[in-house]
């Protein structure tokens, strides 16, 4: 039977430092605030936005939930995110995605502050990412690295294999853990063979957005198993992973939920405190 990786714990472990971190910038007077745009009527967004919120409130974070309705302009997204973007109050900014059908997503994630992009989203941050640097980036992307660091599962020259190749997921998480000198294998919906491919991975992430897609034919016995899916299905919330037969071969395997999306709030946390940092000097 495979080994749990606990988001839960994973988020605890990093508490004591987020906090420490915390109390350090607010000893430079500086009162961090997180401003959360959230457009239309998504019910994933709403639901992690309110999670979120409260999430921010456990460690004293002010935040702002901006409810925009689903009809809302370019114009008027725009001009909040410039307002948000120039407001010294602000530290960080987090949009909930998809925005409202009509509008283009592009043009209002480039109108983020990066400095404030707590979430990673645009092009400075991606290209900073790409280039091996530092910077604000994904949380659920490094939601999947924190819980590798906490069990000491170390990259560095095993075979990791990516399902899917999104901006949000698939692609960020392939370029951490090439930082961290993986070699890293991204599959897709035109990958031929995906079988063969994933039984390879000694680190499989499941990042395509269909329940249950990865089966336990599909993984190498031993291999680490981390499931990015957050599907809903019959109100309940599964990954995209077939569970319990995944966790008969698997060495050790991320749960959802309790798995990768319960740190993904600690990895905003921990994006807010370094953008603090930088805009409290
Ligand atoms: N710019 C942007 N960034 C996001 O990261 C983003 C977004 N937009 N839009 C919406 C989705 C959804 N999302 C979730 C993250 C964690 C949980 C989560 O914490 N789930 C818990 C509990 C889930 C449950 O019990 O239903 C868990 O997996 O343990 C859920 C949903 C982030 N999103």
């Amino acid at each position: 039977m495979a080994d749990i990786l606990d988001g839960k714990e994973t988020a605890a472990s990093l508490e004591k430092v987020l906090r420490a971190r915390l109390a350090a910038l607010r000893e430079k007077h500086y009162e961090p605030k997180l401003a959360v745009i959230l457009a239309g009527n998504s019910k994933p967004s709403a639901m992690y936005a309110a999670f979120m919120q409260k999430v921010a409130k456990g460690y004293g974070i002010e935040s702002e939930i901006f409810r925009e309705s689903e009809d809302i302009t370019e114009e008027e997204l725009g001009s909040l995110i410039t307002d948000l973007s120039h407001d010294r109050e602000i530290t960080g900014i987090l949009m909930m995605m998809p925005l409202p059908a009509g509008i283009d997503s592009e043009k209002m994630i480039a109108l983020i502050n990066p400095d404030k992009d707590v979430d990673g989203l645009t092009d400075t941050n991606a290209g900073r990412l790409f280039a091996g640097k530092d910077g604000l980036f994904g949380c659920t992307p490094r939601a999947v690295m924190a819980i590798l660091d906490h069990y000491g599962i170390n990259p560095d020259g095993k075979k990791a294999v990516i399902i899917g190749r999104s901006n949000v997921i698939g692609k960020p998480v392939s370029l951490m853990l090439l930082k961290k000198n993986a070699t890293v294998t991204i599959c897709h919906s035109h990958t031929k063979n995906l079988k063969e491919i994933t039984r390879e991975a000694d680190i499989l992430v499941a990042a395509l957005g269909h329940a249950g897609a990865v089966t336990a034919d599909m993984v190498k016995p031993g291999a680490v198993v981390i499931d990015v899916g957050i599907n809903r299905v019959n109100g309940k919330t599964v990954g995209d992973v077939d569970y319990e037969p995944v966790s008969r071969v698997a060495g050790a395997i991320t749960p959802v939920p309790g798995g990768v999306g319960s740190v993904t709030t600690a990895m905003v946390i921990e994006n807010i405190i370094t953008a603090g940092e930088k805009q409290a000097k």
